[in-house]
């Protein structure tokens, strides 16, 4: 799906992202992990095309990023922030429904009919259960509730690949398992392939297939949570020393801070 050769980022002559070689499976579920500022959200940004690479290439369906027209690629890739819906003075539905822009013309209009796109938008608003405020404006909503609406606008987008950067920062502990148990029902009903920039480990040690490990810049490793999240791999990228415990339901590694660094 997704195809990352030789991938930098250099910004004022500085490179902040340097050979980088990355293969993405269809329907496959990365996280990236690494500590602050070891271009995790710079690697996203490359991979959605909001940034370009100063070397290297980036395929997807294998072709080259560059030679999508935007609107093309955002039918194939959506992202979703931290915060991924600002505080707008808009209903719920007219927000979702801004997913669909990729398959509007210059009027608004698009190919597939309106009950066509009524039928999706009630199918998301289902599914992530916002009929009962879908005509609340967002800017009222709780953290949670936005992050929900982001990912109906995400949803209505119907894309092949899904970037998320730190999705759930600023959700309570139900909120996030709730989050990630949307987006892997998701990508089980679609084949959805997913990208998310996670500093929770131990979620990402739960949701995610394989793990690719960002240090300075470079890839450092990749391969299963249980192949990267151990002691020593933590220590050398980000210089603690964790206890680490295998998750009672499912063998996960997960983490335990120790006080001292
Ligand atoms: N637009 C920009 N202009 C200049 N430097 C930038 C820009 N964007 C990112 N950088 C630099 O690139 C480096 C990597 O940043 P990036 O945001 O990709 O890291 P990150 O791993 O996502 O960090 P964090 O975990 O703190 O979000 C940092 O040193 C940052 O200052």
């Amino acid at each position: 799906m997704i195809t990352v050769k030789n991938a930098a980022k250099a910004y004022d002559g500085q490179f902040v992202l340097e050979g980088v070689n990355w293969h993405i499976n269809q329907g496959e579920w990365w996280g990236i992990i690494g500590p602050n500022g070891s271009g995790k959200s710079t690697l996203l940004h490359l991979i959605s095309g909001t940034e370009k690479l100063t070397n290297g290439d980036i395929s997807i369906q294998g072709k080259p990023i560059s030679n999508y027209s935007r609107k093309e690629l955002s039918r194939i890739v959506a992202v979703l922030q931290q915060d991924g819906v600002p505080q707008i003075h808009f209903p719920v539905r007219d927000v979702i429904e801004m997913g669909r822009f990729p398959y509007q013309d210059w009027l608004g209009r698009e190919q597939q009919g309106y009950e066509e796109k009524d039928q999706l938008l009630n199918e998301i608003m289902s599914k992530l259960e916002l009929d009962s405020i879908a005509d609340r404006s967002v800017d009222e909503l709780s953290g949670g509730q936005r992050q929900r609406v982001a990912l109906g606008k995400v949803m209505a987008q119907e894309p092949q690949v899904l970037l998320l950067d730190e999705p759930t920062t600023y959700l309570d502990i139900r909120y996030q398992l709730q989050f990630m148990e949307l987006v892997q029902k998701w990508r089980m009903d679609n084949g959805l392939t997913i990208i998310a920039v996670l500093h929770d480990l131990n979620l990402a040690a739960q949701f995610c297939d394989k793990l690719l490990v960002l240090k300075d810049g470079k890839a450092v490793s990749s391969g299963t949570p249980a192949e990267i999240l151990t002691r020593d791999n933590i220590h050398s990228v980000f210089k603690v020393n964790p206890a680490i415990v295998a998750h009672p339901d499912s063998g996960v590694p997960q983490l335990l801070l120790k006080r001292k660094l």
